[in-house]
Parts: C-alpha cells; structure tokens; sequence
C-alpha cells in the first residue's frame, strides 16, 4: 500500500508567520501523497472581536451564530486558506485550497441542538469523505488544503472543527493509502505540566486518556484533538501523533496515540 500523510496545523501556527513558513518549508518537501488541514480560530475570534462579536467555545468548539458563519467562512475558507496555497505553491508544491464543499469532498450536517446548539457546525464521518473524487486528485498529483469549512446536501456551509475534518480526511483514506495522521501545534506534545515543554507525554492510549482527562492534565482544546486522534488509530490510521510543528520530521518528537 502506498503511504500518504495527513497533517492538520493548529491556530497557533497559522496565526504565527515566522512559524507557519518554517512549517511550510518542510511541508513543502514531504514526499509522496499529502493532505494538509488548517484551523484559524485564534485570527477568526480576533476578527470577531473587530466586528463587535463575541465569540464563545464550548467545549473546544465554537457557537458559530448567524453573525460568526460568515467571519468563519471568510477567515478560513478565504484568507487563511488562499494564503497558505499560495504560499505552497511559491515553495514548488501543487496545492489546491479547497472546502468540504468543493467537488462534494465531505458532506456534513448541522450539529443536533440538543444538548447544546453550536448554530451553523457541522459533523460528518468518514463514509461521508468522496474518497474516489480526492483520490483523482491525489493522483494527479494535487495537495489538497482543506478549510475548516463543509457544507451540508441543501448547500448550507457549516463552520467545522478541523481536527475533525484531519481525522476523518485520514480514516477515509485508510481505505486506499497506508496513512500517518499528525496534528502539529505550537506545544512538544501532549504535556504532563502545561508549563513545563519538556513533560511530553509519549503514548496516550483509550487508558490514560481517561486519567489524564479526570486528573485535569489535558484539557481545553487537547480534548477533542485526543478523542478524534484516538478514532483515527482505532479506525485503521497506521499512525497518529500530536506534535510541535517544527519537529514534523523527527520521528521520535511528541506524543504518539496508539490502541
Ligand atoms: N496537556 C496538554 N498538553 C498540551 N496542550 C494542552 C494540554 N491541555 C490543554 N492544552 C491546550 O490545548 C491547546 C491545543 O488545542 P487547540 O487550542 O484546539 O489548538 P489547535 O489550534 O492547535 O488545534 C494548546 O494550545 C494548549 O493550550
Ligand atoms: C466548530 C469549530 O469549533 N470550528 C473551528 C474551526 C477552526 C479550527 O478548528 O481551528 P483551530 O485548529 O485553530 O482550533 C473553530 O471555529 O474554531
């Protein structure tokens, strides 16, 4: 089977240009088959912020209103997204931005409203990815980029969480590439001490997940991260690791998520 990777970066790193470059540099030179995601939350509350909205996260996950869908879809699927392609294909790699939207590549519908209504958030499952329609592109050599953004079958766009989207992108494609699954972020790892950068955490498996959770360890948005990283391991990924985004090509860095 052909190795593929996936790699979803963090709102940090996108929010960071020093750091989005050097990131850009080695992603850049990956070989073979890739898929890159983006998030942006911190520069989407920011233009939240300009725009006299208040932006609330419940539980890693934004309430995305009918005031914020549009900021969500302008900041991702639009600024960030274009910049990150453009400044891709400036470093010799074929990219191509696109939303779950595009050529019908995810299809997800809007987040039940009990117990909690997100507003316009979308959720969808791998079997929800056109595996066969990615895979065209992939094979013709195109690096998909995909925004935090998908649209549901009426053509409603929803803001979606894009370790999500990275989790289910590398389920989908299980199926047809041996695939590695990375989150990089602006952190080593998963830490044991959020203050301390050399605590990384090695292995989380389903066990200390929980513990880690009840003890308070990880937290915030580590939480949907570890639980869409632990569906992906468990959903036939080959690998999958949380990482700082410098560290992308060393193999013994951050923290590996395993069964
Ligand atoms: N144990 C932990 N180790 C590392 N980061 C943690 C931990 N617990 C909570 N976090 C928080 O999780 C954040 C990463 O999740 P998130 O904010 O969704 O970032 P991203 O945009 O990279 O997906 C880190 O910036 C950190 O503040
Ligand atoms: C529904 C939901 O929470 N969507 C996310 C999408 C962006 C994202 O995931 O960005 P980060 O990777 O920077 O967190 C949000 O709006 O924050």
């Amino acid at each position: 089977m052909q190795s593929l990777t996936v790699i979803k970066i963090g709102g940090n790193i996108v929010d960071d240009e020093s750091a989005l470059n050097a990131f850009l540099d080695i992603y850049a030179r990956i070989e073979g088959p890739k898929v890159l995601v983006h998030g942006g939350g911190k520069l989407a509350t920011r233009m939240a912020t300009q725009l006299g909205i208040e932006t609330q996260m419940v539980n890693g996950r934004r309430i995305t209103d009918e005031a914020m869908l549009p900021i969500a879809v302008m900041v991702y699927a639009g600024l960030i997204n274009k910049q990150i392609t453009a400044q891709l294909q400036a470093r010799g790699c074929d990219a191509m931005g696109i939303s779950g939207a595009d050529a019908k590549l995810i299809q997800s519908h809007k987040r039940p409203i009990e117990p909690i209504d997100y507003g316009y958030v979308g959720d969808f499952e791998a079997s929800d990815v056109n595996v066969i329609r990615l895979q065209q592109l992939l094979e013709i050599g195109i690096n998909p980029v995909f925004s935090a953004i998908t649209a549901d079958k009426e053509g409603q766009l929803l803001n979606t969480n894009a370790d999500t989207i990275a989790s289910n992108i590398a389920v989908a494609l299980a199926t047809k590439y041996k695939v590695a699954l990375v989150y990089c972020f602006e952190r080593k790892g998963v830490l044991q001490d959020i203050n301390d950068e050399n605590s990384v955490i090695t292995t989380i498996d389903q066990e200390n997940f929980t513990q880690l959770k009840q003890q308070g360890v990880i937290a915030d948005g580590m939480l949907p991260k570890i639980e869409n990283a632990l569906a992906a391991v468990n959903q036939g990924v080959d690998k999958v690791c949380i990482k700082k985004a410098e560290d992308l090509l060393d193999i013994k860095a951050g923290t590996t998520i395993q069964l």
